[in-house]
């Protein structure tokens, strides 16, 4: 600060100006609960195996490199995942067999939780710091389901994640039907498919290779650029052969390997690639663990913020009303019946329960639903 900057009067600046702030919590200074940590670098979680978590410092530097580390014991309790950025010390070379000390997670934009189910009683963040929901669904082979994209939705919202949908296989069947249930989410849609003429050969995961539209495979990069993403879809959807496209590799022999410095991925945990040439920051975040979403406690205002025009009809509901399928005496009702929402009111008002509908079904214990949304 300069001398004459944030003066009261002619007087200095003395002790009397500095305030200590009474530490109610704790008996030791701060500094002695957590270290500081100074020397401390920023690392990103690409994956987390076993108590081995993988990040990569430096990133975009001619000294990125992928270094492994471990949990200080401190955090013990705290749980690291994919898209966490980190402070990593110790041996930072990111040699082999260097192992670096993981000792503070940096504070969290996003999280996206998955619903506790029959393998795992406990809700738990899967992916953290998440620009954006890729939801990925096939016009057809697998069928695609409203119920899977209208949940995924309703997750995105929740997490303050903004999703985009991307249909593939759209060569199978017109997607027009499918995204006529979307048409009044103000979402951004991505088609997809197969041009065997001018193609990108792309290669999925199980080794089947397709012809994908270069033109589709370069809208989702623009889409993609500089963010953070994480992928969602069913399996045979079509996933894993768009981020090979994208990434310009095969991760199962080469595009891991290259992030990881190790084998195949074979854990459930969540996985972030690197698009190739992409901008910095450029990262799609595989979720092959994923099966199914915590939506339990979505509160139906956040969704409404998807539905501006719908939202002031609200005004008219009694305290506490859900505005779902099963809200008696909803104000939406009469305020869409009287055209106050315009045409597309009923279209909206159905869009609308279907997501605090998908948001509920969990609430209500209905397992069969939460793994709807699920990778299987
Ligand atoms: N017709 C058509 N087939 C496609 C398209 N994209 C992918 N496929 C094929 O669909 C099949 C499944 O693709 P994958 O990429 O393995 O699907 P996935 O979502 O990664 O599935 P899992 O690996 O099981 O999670 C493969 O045979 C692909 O070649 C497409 O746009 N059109
Ligand atoms: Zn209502």
């Amino acid at each position: 600060m300069s001398e004459t900057g944030n003066r009261r009067g002619s007087r200095a600046w003395d002790e009397s100006d500095v305030r200590i702030r009474p530490n109610k919590k704790g008996t030791r200074p701060r500094t002695k609960n957590r270290p500081a940590y100074d020397d401390a670098v920023t690392g990103r979680v690409v994956t987390v195996d076993r108590g081995r978590y993988t990040t990569v410092v430096d990133e975009g530097t001619p000294g990125e490199r992928t270094v492994i580390a471990a949990r200080a014991r401190e955090l013990r309790r705290n749980a690291v995942v994919a898209g966490d950025l980190v402070a990593l010390v110790g041996d930072l070379s990111g040699g082999p067999d260097s192992l670096a000390r993981l000792v503070r997670i940096e504070e969290r934009t996003t999280v996206l939780r998955r619903s506790a189910d029959d393998t795992d009683p406990v809700e738990r963040v899967v992916v953290a710091n998440a620009d954006q929901l890729v939801i990925v669904v096939a016009a057809a082979n697998p069928e695609p389901r409203t119920g899977f994209i209208d949940r995924a939705l309703v997750a995105a919202y929740d997490a303050g994640i903004e999703p985009l949908l991307c249909i593939t296989k759209a060569d199978l069947r017109d997607p027009a039907p499918l995204l006529a249930n979307y048409e009044h989410l103000d979402l951004r849609v991505i088609i997809s498919g197969t041009d065997e003429g001018t193609g990108i050969a792309a290669t999925s995961d199980d080794g089947d290779s397709a012809r994908l539209s270069s033109a589709a495979v370069d809208a989702l990069r623009d889409e993609l650029d500089g963010q953070v993403s994480v992928l969602l879809g069913h399996s045979g959807v079509g996933k894993s052969t768009m981020v090979n496209a994208l990434t310009g590799s095969t991760r199962a022999t080469g595009g891991v390997n290259a992030v990881t410095g190790r084998g195949r991925h074979t854990s459930s945990s969540a996985l972030a690639l690197k698009a190739a040439d992409a901008a910095p920051g450029t990262w799609i975040i595989d979720t092959p663990g994923i099966r199914s979403f915590g939506l339990a406690h979505v509160e139906a205002d956040r969704i409404l913020k998807a539905f501006p025009d719908l939202e002031p009809g609200t005004e008219r509901c009694e305290r506490g009303c859900r505005h779902d399928d099963h809200a008696v005496g909803c104000g939406l009702d009469s305020y869409v019946g009287e055209g106050l929402a315009g045409d597309s009111g009923p279209v909206r008002l159905a869009s609308l329960r279907r997501l605090l509908g998908a948001g509920t079904a969990e609430a209500r214990g209905s397992s069969h639903d939460a793994k709807e949304l699920g990778h299987q």
